[in-house]
């Protein structure tokens, strides 16, 4: 993406996920499960987490915007820097994004193709793609124009998400980052702890939603992912 856009790519060092609060499988959070999520996602902006992603699956169209716009109202009081996206669904982010603080989405291998979702969402959104193997950046690569960052996981086996994808472990990270022509996020089974480890091979930051969503104090979970990426991060 051009580098004038997001010339400090730092907002991606601590990047919480939203997931659900309750066990699986209600068809979508109800009131008082949004209230709780924009909660955490409140406390996590408070300790620095630089984006936001809403992704509290499973969730109804409906449901998913109604979180969006609760957590991008909380996210302004707290920190209008911080920025706001979404999963999967560029109708929902590009419905928002005027009236509310959305910056973009974060698109999987099955989602809008990411240059469509350029085209639509205009040349200041942010736009993540998902990868997680060699082939899968190098495919990716293809998007280095249109795209902000990729998602590479999972780190760890992880029961939020069933990517068929080999965990890979902090050794898996540097190939990827040096192949990558945008900035990677590590992901899956990722907590507070693994940050200066994973910062240290390369990546820009670390997407995190159990280490949040199940955390006594999610404020501290950010303060101590920004503090890791401060002293062990690499610059590009
Ligand atoms: C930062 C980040 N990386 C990867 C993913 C996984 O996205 P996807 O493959 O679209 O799977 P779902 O999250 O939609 O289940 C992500 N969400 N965020
Ligand atoms: C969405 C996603 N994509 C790869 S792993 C993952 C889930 C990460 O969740 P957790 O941090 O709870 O392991
Ligand atoms: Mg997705």
């Amino acid at each position: 993406m051009d580098q004038s856009k997001h010339p400090n790519e730092s907002f991606l060092e601590c990047y919480f996920v939203t997931g659900r609060t309750v066990p699986h499988p209600t068809p979508e959070p109800d009131e008082a499960e949004i209230e709780a999520i924009v909660d955490i996602a409140r406390r996590a902006v408070a300790g620095g987490a630089g984006i936001v992603q809403v992704r509290s699956k499973p969730i109804s169209v409906r449901a998913l915007t109604r979180l969006s716009v609760n957590i991008a109202v909380a996210v302004e009081e707290v920190n209008p820097q911080t920025k706001v996206v979404i999963d999967d669904r560029v109708d929902v982010a590009v419905a928002l994004m005027p009236d509310h603080l959305v910056h973009g989405v974060h698109l999987g291998q099955d989602d809008l193709d990411p240059r469509l979702a350029r085209r639509v969402l205009g040349p200041q959104a942010i736009i993540g793609l998902t990868t997680g193997t060699l082939p899968l950046v190098e495919q990716a690569n293809e998007y280095a124009d249109v795209i902000d960052y990729v998602g590479a996981g999972p780190f760890r086996p992880t029961p939020t998400k069933d990517s068929g994808r080999e965990p890979l472990g902090l050794e898996g990270y540097p190939a990827l980052v040096e192949a990558c022509r945008v900035p990677v996020v590590a992901i899956g089974s990722v907590r507070a702890e693994d940050a200066g480890d994973l910062a240290a091979t390369g990546v820009a930051g670390v997407a995190i939603v159990r280490g949040f969503m199940q955390a006594e104090d999610p404020t501290a979970v950010a303060q101590e992912v920004n503090q890791a990426f401060a002293t062990r991060g690499i610059t590009r």
